[in-house]
């Protein structure tokens, strides 16, 4: 949209880093018709020497030819890429058709890689806009009323048939209102109940349970049109509850950032026209504290589920579980120790981000990272940051995810007695009321290789349906039986 955003590699994982987020994806996006080779090669570039903690990329497909598929290919196989990224709007910039997105939906299937889209109906986003400047609404209110939910709940429809269709994962990325949660959520249930697991899955920013289009703010021109993104934050103050509830019982996976960060004078491109606002805001420092206030200090689920829906999910579905999402023995030693009793208040005068502005000002927040360790390194420490430009290392993200391509929905724990150890995994695996969790299981165990990825030795196979807790678990004579919902995501293991 005519800008660039201000947050860099460097400023952009430095503030990750500062709100204790220890691994970032960024998305590389080519214009129509450039090359996914190009676009990749240029955001190595960019982040060589800059990174301050590991990262890895999808890649934007935002056209189709049999020379995008050998891209795609190409990026699969040599160059650790194994998600791409369509866009359903953006209307004669990054808009593919529904026969794109089928094609590139099969690609990703034949590759093991997971398609990703920004779902909305880019054509009546176009048709509406046009509307709405005629008629003489030309301000940042206008943006939202250019896509109201319906448009986004249709296209995550859309995106969900074409996926079934072919028989392909699909990760819907940045969901931002009830409607389209819910049809996610219908379509995900429908696979459940056909297949027994689905291969559908949904991710929410912490903008969308952070904060919401709240008309008698958002007054001033400059501030609406810092709280531009697309889809749009809902007028609807029931949003951000609404969407952490799906949240906590596994009907949404994953919290992203989806920082796109713009300073006041690139937000102004869009006075007299709200489609030329360039859309974004920031998200990548905050959200995890967001999270934790707006989900935990509100009760609405747990720690571990905090675990889950900030890290160890997204680790899994983009197959870099138990490198990362995990603290074990051979993991990366990216740790964040958490303390639920600091207290911070977001303010753009304080933030890491390059941005001159923060969606969440003034939010008191109950936890903040006392630690913050990216591989090996204190880079914050005791509150302090010390990050190290450069220190991130590109991280490249195998096909064939087995959690993906692979997953098991119900798994059968054989447990032979109450012992201790026994008690202490019931309780770690008995979710709250409502609640279904996973058991993300990380046992002290050299990793090993399985062909497709690694694992832990002795830790759970997220193939298997069923995992042995330790030797004497095996012992027929003792054996009980607990069944264990296991949707993805959900539990760790002991460490809260
Ligand atoms: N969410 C948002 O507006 N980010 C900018 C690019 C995109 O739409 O994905
Ligand atoms: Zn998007």
């Amino acid at each position: 949209m005519g800008a660039v955003s201000v947050d860099d590699f460097y400023q952009g994982t430095k503030a990750a880093i500062a709100g204790g987020t220890t691994m970032i994806i960024d998305f590389a996006l080519p214009s129509k018709g450039e090359s996914l080779l190009d676009a990749y090669h240029k955001w190595r570039t960019r982040a060589t020497n800059k990174v301050c903690c590991d990262y890895a990329l999808h890649i934007g497909v935002t056209s189709w030819s049999d020379e995008v598929k050998r891209e795609m290919e190409e990026l699969c196989k040599l160059h650790g890429v194994n998600s791409f990224k369509m866009f359903m709007a953006y209307k004669g910039v990054f808009m593919v058709t529904d026969s794109e997105l089928y094609n590139s939906f099969e690609a990703c299937k034949e590759l093991g890689a997971i398609p990703m889209v920004h779902a909305e109906n880019g054509d009546i986003v176009f048709e509406n806009s046009k509307r709405l400047l005629k008629s003489g609404i030309n301000g940042p209110d206008g943006h939202a009323l250019s896509r109201p939910e319906e448009v986004e709940a249709e296209a995550v429809n859309r995106a969900c048939t074409l996926s079934n269709q072919v028989g392909s994962p699909l990760y819907v990325v940045h969901v931002m209102s009830k409607a389209a949660a819910e049809v996610l959520a219908k379509h995900r249930a429908k696979q459940i109940k056909q297949n027994g697991n689905t291969k559908i899955y949904g991710e929410t920013l912490a903008a969308a349970v952070g904060t919401h289009w709240d008309e008698n703010k958002l007054t001033c021109w400059h501030d609406a049109a810092a709280h531009v993104l697309s889809p749009p934050l809902r007028a609807d103050p029931d949003t951000p509850n609404f969407l952490l509830n799906m949240l906590a019982s596994d009907k949404l996976q994953t919290t992203g950032s989806d920082n796109a960060t713009f300073n006041k004078d690139q937000k102004s491109l869009g006075k007299g026209d709200f489609t030329k606002i360039p859309n974004g805001v920031n998200g990548v420092e905050d959200r995890m504290s967001v999270i934790w206030e707006k989900g935990v200090v509100s009760e609405l689920f747990d720690p571990c589920r905090f675990v889950a829906i900030t890290s160890a999910n997204a680790a899994k579905i983009f197959n870099i579980f138990p490198r990362k999402g995990c603290i074990d023995v051979g993991s990366d030693a990216d740790i964040v120790v958490w303390n639920p009793k600091g207290k911070r208040i977001i303010s753009a005068k304080t933030h890491h981000q390059a941005v001159d502005y923060n969606i969440f000002e003034g939010m008191e927040c109950h936890g903040i990272p006392e630690y913050v360790l990216v591989g090996g390194r204190v880079c914050v420490d005791e509150g302090q940051l010390k990050v190290v430009q450069g220190h991130g290392k590109y991280v490249p993200t195998p096909t064939h995810s087995e959690f993906v391509y692979n997953n098991e929905k119900v798994s059968e724990i054989e447990v032979i007695d109450e012992s201790k150890e026994i008690k202490a995994l019931k309780l770690q695996i008995s979710p709250p009321s409502s609640v279904t969790s996973d058991v993300s299981t990380c046992t002290k165990s050299p990793m090993i290789h399985t062909g497709k990825g690694m694992r832990m030795e002795g830790q759970r196979d997220l193939q298997s349906s069923t995992f042995s807790i330790s030797s004497e678990f095996n012992d027929p004579v003792k054996k009980s039986s607990i069944r264990v919902r296991n949707p993805p995501g959900g539990q760790s293991l002991g460490f809260w």
